[in-house]
């Protein structure tokens, strides 16, 4: 007989996902220090029973055995979609077969996107739209239309009776560990992380979604990775910050070397911008977690990039750095890039390309052959100071 934990995280709504301890690397992109989950809630009302989201490939069977354990997976009313990806989707054709009367319950959008990777049967759609609700008896599912949290079709779930949010990826955090928010002492850089690898792109739809939730009674946040929120306040509050794009005092430096010419000009910036009071972080990205730098994406004022050239154009680690800075499309209103070459060059002008979408003041650019000179390192702290200055103003 199986044993598993399946937290009843209001009267009658269980939490039946899964914990998938030891992986390391989602999407085939960001890195997971600490595994993550994939949330699924089981709610049962007096006259019907809905499941919200289901789970990651290969934990299936997991799902449907905690389902059975708190109710009868043959009888299941609903199958609430918030969000396609197959991390939430998975299980959707393993639910509706088990579950012959199920009607998968999601956005015309929400519709669009399972069958890109799903065979749904269209008897059995029932699709809804931002405010509608379903009756489960003495529990109401009320559905908030959330687009581009992260993929155009998200939505939340609302549970009014028991204020329950449940909102997918939203306010979600890539860590396997504790059950509630309340078990994770440093949960936030989680979920910061989180957001700076998932969310930042979307920050706007993120202020309006905030917006739309402002007045509801929210008790718990149900996110699908991570730790479920019994105080909505702790993670409300930063998504607030980082969704209006407010950042600190703080310049984050990545950068890659392989001689040594590229670190010293990035070393020295550190430090002149340490003595001018900017607080500074510094990853080299040959050897750096992507999602430390995310992290740290979400609220730096300044981004500092140190790039050699390699055949031509810029290192491939730091090119694939600084296409991922694009993409997040973070809020840091300042740039700095340095180079260093041996002969043609090409870095620089490469990166300045790559970084021109973004709404950065270039503050400066030094490139130089081969080791830095003194007057390279005096042109450094005069870029640093000067950076500094802006930064503060
Ligand atoms: C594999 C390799 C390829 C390079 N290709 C170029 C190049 O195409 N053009 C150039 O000007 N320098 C090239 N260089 C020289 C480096 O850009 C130069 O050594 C630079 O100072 C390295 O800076 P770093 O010590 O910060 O890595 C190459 C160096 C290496 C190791």
């Amino acid at each position: 007989m199986e044993t598993y934990n399946i937290p009843e995280i209001a009267r009658n709504v269980f939490s039946v996902g899964s914990k998938d301890w030891n992986c390391r690397m989602f999407d085939s992109l960001i890195p997971l220090p600490e595994g993550t989950s994939y949330n699924s809630f089981l709610v049962k009302g007096e006259k019907k029973t809905a499941l919200i989201d289901t789970v990651n490939p290969g934990f299936e069977e997991e799902l449907a055995v905690k389902i059975n354990m708190v109710s009868d997976l043959e009888k299941l009313d609903y199958l609430i979609m918030n969000h396609a990806e197959p991390d939430h989707s998975n299980a959707i054709s393993f639910i509706l077969e088990k579950a012959p009367n199920a009607l998968f319950v999601t956005t015309e959008k929400g519709v669009k996107m399972a069958k890109l990777y799903h065979e749904l049967p269209e008897d059995r759609i029932k699709i809804i739209a931002e405010g509608d609700s379903l009756d489960l008896g003495g529990k109401t599912l009320r559905f908030i239309e959330a687009p581009w949290l992260h993929w155009p079709e998200t939505m939340f779930t609302y549970l009014p009776e028991d204020q329950i949010l449940f909102t997918c990826d939203f306010f979600g955090a890539h860590t396997a560990q504790g059950i509630y928010d309340e078990d994770i002492e440093d949960l936030i850089p989680f979920a910061k992380r989180y957001y700076g690898e998932i969310m930042m792109p979307f920050g706007k739809m993120g202020a309006k979604a905030l917006e739309k939730i402002k007045d509801l009674d929210i008790k718990i946040i149900a996110p699908s990775h991570g730790p479920i929120y019994k105080d909505p306040g702790r993670i409300i509050g930063p998504y607030a910050k980082w969704t209006a794009g407010k950042t600190e005092n703080k310049a984050l430096i990545v950068y890659v070397s392989m001689w040594g010419s590229t670190r010293e000009m990035v070393r020295t910036i550190a430090e002149t911008l340490l003595q001018e009071g900017v607080d500074v972080r510094m990853y080299d990205l040959a050897v750096s977690d992507i999602g430390d730098v995310a992290r740290e994406l979400v609220d730096s004022r300044a981004i500092i990039l140190g790039v050699p050239t390699v055949l031509g154009g810029m290192h491939p680690v730091a090119l694939y750095g600084a296409s991922l800075v694009k993409a997040l499309n973070p809020p840091a209103k300042y740039g700095v890039v340095f180079g260093s070459f041996g002969w043609g060059g090409g870095a620089l002008k490469q990166a300045g390309e790559i970084l021109a979408p973004l709404k950065m003041e270039i503050v400066g650019t030094h490139q130089v052959k081969g080791r830095a000179k003194e007057e390279d390192l005096k042109k450094v702290v005069e870029i640093g100071r000067e950076l500094a200055q802006k930064m503060k103003a």
